[in-house]
């Protein structure tokens, strides 16, 4: 195949941050998807409808002149969240779903839930609401291996979250291993969304002649079964899996480093991304539904109607792209790509 024209996607994970750094990244994600989920972890977080409305109109004035695009927010959860707030979201036409991230457990991360058992009372307003809760599914427990934190999250939260809460939507994020596949499909209602490295790469490629940083993001890169456990479930036309990228920037300073951030910028060139991990498992024709049709499906919203195509054109990817006070070192930046998004 030579061409492929699919339905206009969506991108169900994404971080812009804000100020300098959306203006610098927004255009990328236009370029590409109709609509993105739009992550809350911002410093400060986005924690309120009135703070998530803010943020909307600050990412809408970002977007380029002539160009259209619908940034679907979130609010993140904390310790305090109150199910006043819940209600509050439900009743706004902007908030799509709330983002639970453990304490400590990643990128911003330093004001989430420290005990999910305190939440209660908020996802029982979230289930009454039905309005979806998007996990970031690790535990933050040093004392549990890194590689281990996304199956121990499954067995020691998200099994008992969901026996008490059976009606609660939720969107296992960026998922990483053939357990939180197996889970999932397991298990309802709930979904996972699936990012480009984590189709297209597994942990050799965090060493690869090297420590390669800008392949670090959270959950961490896993062995190869779960690479291809992954892939299987993304070209399987289960309605379960589909699109998110996590593009998530961070400056080329703040990642070359002793204590480098973890996060990879796929924007740029995600659907590419996506076309050559769909193409290596010879399932294009499955690229469609898991990009533009299982997400709306999922969070209850209509699919697109405008289309892309992309084409078999060899091109570099970059390797930087511009960034306030630094730049942005993309995914495989300087490597060979085989799809083109015109
Ligand atoms: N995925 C990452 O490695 N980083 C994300 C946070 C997240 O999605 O966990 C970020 O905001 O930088
Ligand atoms: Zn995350
Ligand atoms: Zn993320």
């Amino acid at each position: 195949m030579q061409k492929l024209t699919i339905t206009r996607p969506d991108d169900w994970h994404l971080h812009l941050r804000d100020g300098a750094a959306l203006k610098a990244v927004l255009p990328h994600t236009v370029r590409q998807f109709a609509r993105a989920i739009i992550m809350p972890n911002l410093k400060p977080p986005v924690r309120s409808v009135t703070e998530a409305t803010a943020y909307r109109d600050r990412i809408l004035a970002a977007v380029p002149a002539g160009q259209r695009f619908e940034p679907l927010m979130t609010l993140y959860l904390t310790d305090n969240t109150s199910p006043a707030e819940i209600m509050a979201a439900k009743a706004s036409p902007f908030v799509k779903a709330v983002k639970y991230y453990p304490a400590g457990a990643t990128t911003n991360s330093d004001l989430g839930v420290t005990d999910i058992r305190q939440c209660d009372r908020v996802f029982e307003a979230m289930e009454q609401a039905d309005l979806p809760l998007l996990l970031h599914g690790e535990v933050a427990d040093r004392g549990v291996d890194v590689f281990d934190r996304e199956k121990v999250f499954i067995d020691r939260h998200l099994i008992p979250l969901q026996q008490q809460f059976p009606k609660l939507r939720i969107v296992l994020e960026h998922i990483t291993t053939s357990d939180a596949v197996q889970y999932v499909l397991s298990a309802d209602p709930i979904a996972a969304t699936i990012t480009p490295q984590h189709l297209l790469f597994n942990r050799n490629d965090l060493f690869q002649g090297g420590l390669r940083p800008h392949f670090y993001c959270l959950p961490v890169l896993k062995r190869e079964q779960h690479r291809s456990a992954l892939l299987q479930a993304a070209t399987s036309g289960n309605p379960k899996f589909f699109l998110g990228t996590d593009s998530a920037p961070h400056p080329r300073n703040g990642k070359e480093s002793s204590c480098g951030c973890a996060g990879c910028y796929s924007a740029l060139h995600a659907m590419e991304l996506y076309a050559e991990a769909f193409e290596s498992a010879a399932a294009l024709d499955k690229l469609e539904a898991f990009a533009s049709f299982y997400g709306p499906d999922f969070y209850q919203l209509p699919r697109n109607r405008e289309q892309i195509t992309l084409t078999k054109t060899p091109w570099r990817v970059p390797d930087q792209v511009p960034f306030p006070e630094s730049e942005l070192v993309p995914l495989r930046a300087g490597q060979e790509m085989t799809w083109h998004m015109a």
